[in-house]
């Protein structure tokens, strides 16, 4: 994101001057408080709203009519938005259909996807039968099954409790290890933020711009156990430090 603004035509200016470069691979949280764009920046970068003025650039991607990179892009939502008519296993082909590869063709990578998550056994099962969590599970395997290399997530486990949440944030990780997909990913949450990141992009309101960037420790393994360790704490401590000094900033501003 080069210079990106966004005005909306109510006269609010969602975000000004943002400029972000991503980097293959990283699993980046774009942490705020409510209202300062991240939602706004997420929608641009995939093409789902276009910037009032600056440049998104895809350097690495072929790009279609719509100056998007084609086919590279997956996106997770806080609301699962799954067909409740159709089974998990329809609801996760749906991306690949609507390429033109039949139920038949997908079906190796659509049973890989579902494994993935853990919710192979549901295939047949219809979404009113399913968890908010399994839900949410759904959904990520319908995002991964084109294998994009970009997934962007907009707090998808924000309406999920707190056990639930944290197991999804177990199976992410697992999936950016395995896939090398890169991530970024909404939230208002800290220790969601510390506990997945690779790198942490803290945005200010009024105007929404990135307020403070930081590169996050990668412990050799992410488990349950860290969750408890020092290193987190310290991380958790250092995030949220720096959360209050935007917030802050905008209060002043
Ligand atoms: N379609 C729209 N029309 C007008 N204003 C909008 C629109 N979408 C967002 N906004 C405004 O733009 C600002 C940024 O909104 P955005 O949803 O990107 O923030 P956010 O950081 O994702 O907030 P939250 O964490 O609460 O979801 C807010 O002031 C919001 O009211």
């Amino acid at each position: 994101m080069r210079d990106v603004s966004k005005l909306f035509s109510n006269g609010t200016l969602a975000l000004k001057g943002m400029s972000l470069d991503v980097r293959a691979g990283e699993f980046i949280s774009l942490l705020g408080p409510s209202g300062c764009g991240k939602s706004t920046a997420l929608r641009i970068i995939a093409g789902l709203g276009s910037p009032s003025s600056g440049t998104i650039n895809w350097p690495s991607s072929r790009i279609n009519a719509k100056g998007l990179p084609e086919g590279d892009v997956g996106f997770v939502f806080q609301d699962p938005t799954l067909m409740p008519w159709a089974t998990v296993f329809d609801n996760v082909h749906l991306p690949l259909k609507l390429r033109g590869v039949s139920k038949g063709d997908a079906r190796d990578k659509i049973m890989e996807g579902l494994e993935a998550v853990g919710l192979a056994d549901f295939a047949k099962s219809y979404p009113r039968e399913l968890s908010g969590g399994m839900k949410m599970r759904v959904s990520i395997a319908r995002a991964m099954v084109t294998k994009p290399r970009l997934l962007l997530m907009d707090e998808p486990f924000a309406a999920l409790d707190e056990i639930t949440r944290q197991k999804l944030n177990d199976d992410v990780l697992r999936l950016w290890q395995q896939n090398g997909v890169t991530v970024i990913f909404v939230t208002h949450s800290v220790y969601e933020s510390a506990y997945l990141s690779s790198r942490i992009v803290v945005m200010r309101a009024r105007p929404g711009q990135v307020y403070s960037d930081m590169d996050i420790p990668q412990p050799d393994g992410r488990d349950p156990d860290y969750r408890t360790s020092e290193g987190y704490r310290q991380t958790c401590q250092l995030v949220s430090d720096a959360l209050q000094r935007a917030i802050h900033a905008a209060e002043v501003a």
